[in-house]
């Protein structure tokens, strides 16, 4: 091969690092050099990865989660274009690099020719900025003016959410954004900041008249300026209370209203999120944000806003009448307000990292719990309540570990706040009576003097800690707009308005899938099938095959990589989100029930009908449902309980089956719809299933691993490792005797029954024998030619 391309030149440094405990070959590219002697042979190629600034390696590997397989990251400046074809046209690397388009390239299955791609991408170099230091705030692809290399069937905009996710906020631009979100609520805070400002001003007067009612004692006596300045502080005591009472009471309403705006923006957002962001991300991690990162930054906020508006009220009113006072007293305590200053600083940094590994670790521990309580029959029937609670102890720990470490911080905080104020008043103190006995200041001044003073520092060290508040509150506010701010990957509101009526003819055409979260493992590989109108398709096939994945791409949960699903000859993409689930309904194998009536249960989601209580009675009725309701003693109004924890399994699916049927949809999917359910409930559910199959004038895609439910069905499509393998009825493909036969072989030993793959082919008669004769409960008549 060097004897064939001598003029490719390269030249390499080696190096191996220990990363997470894998030791990684780490070639450096460091330029192409066509006069370099090639060095290439002794580089093992599954292992490449070219870097040209060391210090991004580690965090390259970690961001793309590497270090188990690297295989090939391009990075850096010049990396040789026809390298990379060689690379790509040997089939040995994944390319991974630097811009959202190339880190797109990183889930392209190994092994896929990207050479067209690359030919326009190529001719540029490879510009760290988009990938970004870890440590620095945005990593937003907007910035990329190339045109950016797409996945089929992957938009801009998926990209993009990629990017956005978890992108950094300033403090400025956090707290900025968090004002914004007050603003309807303007004419409320304009009102609270007039109430604050009175409050304030008025205080402010409270040491001048102390300092003068005490003089009007101690050394004037004089009587009617006493009253006079009893009276005056009265007023100012009524004043201050009133405008202190409205103040609060008007920011907690807006604090109160902006919660309740930021939540249910953010449910709004979160919800319409692509299902494969839940399958990566904790829902206690999610739920945490709604609950106390939501409060935390809008009350934080606002309180801190709160007082450092009253601060400074009180700060540059006590500035200006201190010196009035006294000029000499108050240059003392000018050189003590810088430390105040720099000591809030400080903390406020501190609190700030500290806050968001409490909340880290505190959403951590909520996962936990939630988990926990979430699957407690699961706990309780293996007995593994301590388990649990050790799993959630040591979690908290965690979260104490870092409470600890800020109550320290907090302690120092506090000492050296009261240091700096108390420690200047001491100082006043003896400065100013040295200055009374020279006689420089009057004996009124010290003491108005020192109260100022005493205002001054407390309002100097609650800036400090508005300052930490403040970070706490971008802390959460920063967790918050990560979560509003993305952009799903698929838009819900997109797409046109579907027919009232369709056929309901399904084709997947050479559909290539895998999920986000594994984009190396591929599931569906090119699958093709057909699904007639009104007709009843089975998908079976064995576990992890693909089966349920066909039914979350019909249903866009999920977004295929390439090929087409279509319905009745239209991608299903064109229609919106809202209308294609009211043609096409889902039954799932574990049915979901909310905690509310079985009424509101089953009419639940967006649709229309013309009579409701109609359309419900047809509905249960045909899920045989409407009698066990009717039989209840609050009827249709009967809670369902948590997850439907107050009705029995079989009663459970047939409501989720009532649910989707009072759409009347026209494609009905059963997933697994009753292989949750015990015997009995089992047969229950089966014989409704059975009779909509029938009686149903819909497309029906029936999944189902117990193959007796699928012998009726028009069509048998046979999955295997993301393929379809065998298409046919069922006499078709047991007389094929391959794929189908074989799994039907399968069940029947496991149930005790005779091979039908060794009766097949023998005689017919002795096939049927064996099945007639046979003693075991025939959960499955295998007789070629019966079809009942
Ligand atoms: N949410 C998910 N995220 C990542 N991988 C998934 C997810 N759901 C399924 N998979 C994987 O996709 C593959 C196909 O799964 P799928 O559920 O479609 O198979 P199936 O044929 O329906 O299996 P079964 O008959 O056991 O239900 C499996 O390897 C599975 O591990």
């Amino acid at each position: 091969m060097e004897a064939q391309e001598p003029e490719k030149k390269y030249e390499f440094e080696e190096e191996w690092i220990q990363y997470q405990g894998v030791w990684t070959q780490v070639i450096s590219l460091k330029r192409e050099e066509p006069n370099v002697p090639k060095e290439k042979s002794n580089i093992d190629k599954s292992k490449l990865m070219f870097h040209s600034q060391m210090k991004q390696k580690h965090y390259i590997i970690d961001k793309l989660g590497l270090y188990e397989h690297p295989r090939l990251i391009l990075m850096g400046h010049s990396i040789g274009a026809r390298m990379m074809l060689d690379c790509i046209h040997e089939n040995t690397l994944l390319a991974i690099g630097l811009t959202p388009t190339i880190e797109r390239m990183a889930i392209t299955p190994r092994g896929k020719d990207l050479t067209p791609h690359f030919n326009s991408y190529i001719q540029g170099l490879f510009n760290l900025q988009y990938l970004g230091d870890p440590n620095e705030s945005s990593t937003d692809s907007n910035d990329n003016d190339q045109e950016p290399l797409l996945a089929e069937g992957e938009d801009e905009g998926e990209l993009k959410a990629k990017f956005v996710w978890k992108r950094k906020y300033g403090a400025c631009e956090a707290i900025g954004r968090l004002l914004s979100e007050a603003c309807p609520d303007l004419h409320v805070i304009v009102l609270a900041f007039v109430a604050l400002f009175i409050a304030a001003g008025s205080d402010l007067f409270n040491p001048w008249f102390i300092g003068k009612i005490i003089n009007d004692i101690v050394v004037n006596q004089d009587v009617e300026s006493f009253k006079r300045n009893i009276f005056i502080i009265i007023l100012v005591t009524i004043s201050t209370g009133v405008a202190t009472g409205c103040r609060s009471g008007l920011f907690t309403l807006v604090m109160a209203r902006m919660t309740l705006r930021l939540r249910t923006k953010l449910f709004r957002q979160v919800i319409k999120q692509e299902t494969s962001f839940f399958d990566s991300v904790r829902t206690g991690d999610i739920t945490n944000r709604f609950s106390a990162d939501c409060s935390k930054m809008v009350d934080t906020l606002s309180l801190n806003i709160n007082i450092f508006l009253r601060s400074m009220v009180t700060i540059v009113g006590s500035i200006v009448l201190m010196v009035k006072l006294s000029w000499e007293l108050s240059l003392l305590t000018v050189i003590g307000l810088p430390f105040g200053f720099i000591l809030g600083r400080y903390y406020g940094h501190m609190w700030r990292v500290l806050q968001e590994k409490i909340q880290d670790t505190l959403a951590d521990a909520g996962s936990a719990a939630e988990e926990a309580f979430g699957n407690i029959r699961t706990v309780r029937s293996f007995a593994n309540e301590s388990g649990e609670s050790d799993v959630y102890e040591e979690k908290c720990q965690l979260v104490y570990t870092w409470m600890r470490t800020k109550a320290w911080y907090m302690g120092g905080y506090m000492s050296g706040n009261i240091l700096i104020s108390n420690g200047l008043a001491a100082a006043t103190l003896w400065y100013g009576g040295h200055l009374i006995l020279e006689d420089r200041i009057s004996g009124d001044t010290l003491i108005p003097f020192v109260l100022y003073q005493l205002s001054l520092g407390n309002a100097i060290g609650s800036i400090g800690a508005v300052y930490t508040g403040l970070m706490e509150a971008v802390g959460s506010a920063e967790r918050v707009f990560q979560l509003m701010d993305r952009q799903a990957a698929i838009d819900l509101s997109e797409g046109e308005h579907a027919p009232a009526k369709i056929e309901g003819k399904i084709e997947f055409r050479n559909v290539k899938f895998n999920y986000p979260t594994r984009p190396k493992q591929p599931v569906l590989q090119g699958l093709s099938f057909t699904a007639p109108q009104g007709k009843v398709t089975a998908l079976v096939g064995a576990s992890g095959g693909g089966k349920s994945s066909i039914v979350s791409l019909i249903t866009r949960l999920y977004e295929r990589n390439d090929g087409d699903i279509l319905l009745d000859g239209v991608d299903v993409r064109k229609y919106t989100h809202e209308s294609l689930h009211r043609l096409v309904t889902v039954v799932q194998q574990e049915p979901v029930l909310f905690a509310r009536s079985i009424q509101k249960n089953i009419l639940y989601g967006p649709f229309e009908v013309d009579d409701v209580d109609e359309a419900i009675e047809n509905a249960t009725k045909m899920a045989s449902a409407h009698e066990f309701i009717l039989n209840m003693a609050d009827k249709f109004d009967t809670q369902c309980g948590e997850k439907g924890q107050q009705l029995s399994g079989g009663q459970k699916q047939r409501i989720a089956i009532a649910r989707s049927l009072v759409r009347k949809p026209c494609v009905l999917i059963l997933d697994e719809a009753t292989s949750a359910l015990d015997a009995a409930s089992e047969k229950i559910v089966q014989a409704a299933l059975d009779r909509i199959q029938q009686e149903a004038n819909m497309t029906i895609i029936l999944i189902a691993h117990r193959l007796s439910t699928v012998k009726n069905a028009d069509q048998i499509v046979v999955i295997n490792q993301g393929n379809v393998v065998e298409t046919g009825n069922h006499d078709e493909l047991m007389t094929k005797n391959n794929h189908y036969a074989k799994l039907v072989a399968a069940q029947l030993a496991e149930s005790g029954q005779n091979s039908p793959q060794k009766t097949l082919i023998k005689e017919k008669v002795v096939y049927k024998r064996v099945v007639t004769n046979s003693s075991s409960q025939k959960d499955y008549d295998i007789s070629p030619g019966t079809s009942a």
